[in-house]
């Protein structure tokens, strides 16, 4: 339990319980991301990640547990304006010709509701433009882009709406070198700015100097919360088991599922 004097998690998953189709997927688990905090959601191919981050957001039901979002219970939560959230890569191209502008701007209108968009939100999605690195492609149609570009536009729509705590799942997965870079800046700035984090994860990669805190799944429970297990780089080979450097000695190594 936090001490009195911390304040309350920006997100807090207790007990989380969920069941996809007849699979339990998770399996009661505790996740709590802190303000100004970043933290790495890991672990092997269906782990449950993603069904963590989507009962986060309210897209997956639990059948046991709670979720809280700024102190309140999911079920009592209406202030979304404060969330961004990037779903696993799905495209921003549809049938119809979007710009990217339009696609960006999408992503404020959490926050104008139903008054018609002003000048601060114009500036809130050139700047989400800029920060992404896609200010000079701003009427192009979301179609011409790879899909790296791709991916930047649609973190630039989560975070045209300026929210307090960004929730991404494998925001580089399928991102080319330039772009991943582009976007570990764009996340630099936002971590500056005071934003809090949920990344789900696949490996560090440049993300790493950024996360606070990494937890780890595996079939559907925490096996790991605290420290970022170490690169995946050099150590990154088939069934290399980390211990953390500042772990006791005979500490169990950490599987982090990373590389299975
Ligand atoms: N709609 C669904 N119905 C039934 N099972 C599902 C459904 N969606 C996901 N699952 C299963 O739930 C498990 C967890 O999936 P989840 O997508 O949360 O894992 P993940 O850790 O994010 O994996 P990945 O890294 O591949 O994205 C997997 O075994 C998956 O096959």
């Amino acid at each position: 339990m936090p001490a009195a004097d911390e304040p309350q998690p920006v997100l807090a998953l207790s007990g989380a319980r969920a069941t996809l189709g007849s699979r339990p997927v998770l399996r009661g688990i505790d996740l709590a991301v802190a303000r100004g905090e970043v933290v790495a959601l890991l672990g092997a191919n269906g782990s449950g990640k993603s069904t963590a981050v989507r009962a986060a957001v309210g897209q997956v039901p639990l059948t046991d547990g709670s979720v809280e979002l700024f102190g309140t219970p999911l079920r009592r939560y209406r202030d979304w304006a404060r969330v961004g959230y990037v779903p696993q890569r799905t495209t921003a191209a549809s049938g119809v010709p979007a710009t990217v502008r339009e696609v960006v701007s999408a992503g404020r209108l959490s926050r104008t509701r139903l008054r018609l968009p002003g000048k601060a939100d114009r500036r809130a999605v050139d700047r989400a433009l800029e920060l992404v690195g896609m200010a000079d492609r701003a009427g192009d149609s979301v179609n011409a882009l790879s899909g790296g570009q791709h991916q930047r536009v649609l973190i630039a729509r989560a975070l045209a709406g300026e929210p307090e705590l960004l929730i991404m799942d494998e925001p580089m997965a399928g991102v080319d070198l330039a772009s991943q870079e582009v976007l570990a800046g764009t996340l630099r700035e936002q971590v500056a700015a005071g934003t809090s984090v949920l990344l789900v994860l696949h490996e560090l990669g440049p993300l790493e100097p950024l996360i606070d805190r990494a937890v780890v799944l595996r079939d559907g429970c925490v096996t790991h919360d605290g420290p970022p297990p170490e690169a995946v780089g050099q150590h990154a080979l088939p069934g290399h088991d980390h211990v953390h450097p500042h772990a006791p000695e005979g500490a169990e190594p950490i599987r982090t599922g990373l590389l299975t």
